[in-house]
């Protein structure tokens, strides 16, 4: 497929991209800097700029393209991850225009540019947990798609936001619109540099309701999403499978959610953020582990 990645050159972004190509995608990468990666087209955007938005998603990804002569060739999906993806980078309000105002003028562009499929990243933050002030339990455990999201922060507001567009569009357009609610992020080598210390005080875990999300099945998961059609506008929790400490599911849940309800049987080392639609719905099994890199714990 011919891909416009928004934010490819980011932390998600630059392990995803090689995923997509290995699964024979050709990706152009729009963001404010390019990703220095063979294979990997480049357009320098503001996608808060709308007329930008429009323009990339109807241009030309390299001079090859030119070769044939038969004009500009179609995008087959978007795949948006561009954005301010945390508080505290940029003041709030900012956070919020520039995540829900790009996020608006992706989606539009391509509903109207008549591109038939939108991939954007939500966040695990839309549940209210990971950027509130104070503690915040959850309603109830495992933390499903259908746990309520009422979040304190201003970026996990401006991912509400985009799941209210994202669900808007579709509804226009009938593309497929699908959502993303990421867990936190983890690159490769971060088992090594980071795991020891979540390992030695899981409290450190907490925000991210003891869940991870290895960047590497972030592909899979995307790619999972390209290869699935027709759902029209959906979100999926995308975590892996196992906890992100070295407690059981039966230990955090005694030690951090007394009084929280738990819905169903957990087991062993299982999440407690709740990636069985994304499983059911797309096909999504993902691979990694931190327990394969720290395997002495
Ligand atoms: N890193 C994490 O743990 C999580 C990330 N997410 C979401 O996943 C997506 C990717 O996250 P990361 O790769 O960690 O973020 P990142 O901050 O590493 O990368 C974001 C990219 O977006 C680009 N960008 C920002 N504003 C732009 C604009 N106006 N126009 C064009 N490009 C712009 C930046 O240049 C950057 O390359 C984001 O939407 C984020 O909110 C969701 C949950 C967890
Ligand atoms: O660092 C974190 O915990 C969080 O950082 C982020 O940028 C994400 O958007 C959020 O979902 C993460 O999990």
């Amino acid at each position: 497929m011919r891909i416009a990645f928004t934010g490819g050159s980011g932390k998600a972004g630059r392990h995803v991209i090689p995923y997509l190509q290995e699964q024979g995608h050709h990706v152009l990468n729009l963001d404010l800097q390019p990703l220095d990666l063979p294979g990997v087209d480049n357009l320098i955007v503001d996608l808060t700029d709308s007329g930008q938005v429009f323009n990339a998603l109807s241009s030309y990804a390299n001079f090859g393209e030119l070769e044939p002569g038969t004009g500009m060739p179609k995008f087959d999906a978007v795949v948006h991850f561009a954005a301010l993806a945390r508080i505290l980078i940029k003041p709030d309000n900012e956070t919020f225009r520039t995540n829900t105002l790009s996020t608006y003028n992706v989606m539009e562009a391509a509903v109207k540019l008549g591109i038939p499929k939108v991939i954007f990243a939500s966040s695990e933050t839309t549940y209210g947990i990971c950027f509130a002030d104070g503690e915040v339990k959850p309603d109830f455990i495992p933390v499903d798609e259908t746990h309520p999201t009422v979040p304190h922060d201003s970026y996990a507001m401006s991912k509400i936001c985009n799941e209210a567009c994202g669900r808007s569009f579709q509804a226009r357009s009938n593309i497929d619109i699908y959502g993303l609610r990421i867990n936190n992020v983890i690159e490769p080598q971060e088992y090594a540099s980071d795991f020891p210390a979540y390992v030695t005080n899981p409290d450190l875990r907490r925000r991210n309701i003891f869940a991870y999300i290895d960047a590497r099945d972030l592909g899979q998961m995307v790619q999972c999403c390209l290869t699935t059609d027709g759902l029209g506008y959906e979100v999926f929790n995308v975590s892996n499978d196992d906890l992100s400490v070295a407690l059981s599911n039966d230990e955090v849940r005694k030690r951090y959610y007394d009084g929280v309800p738990v819905v169903r049987d957990m087991s062993g080392n299982e999440t407690m953020y709740c990636n069985r639609k994304a499983k059911e719905m797309l096909g999504f099994a993902p691979q990694h582990s931190w327990r394969d890199v720290l395997t002495e714990v």
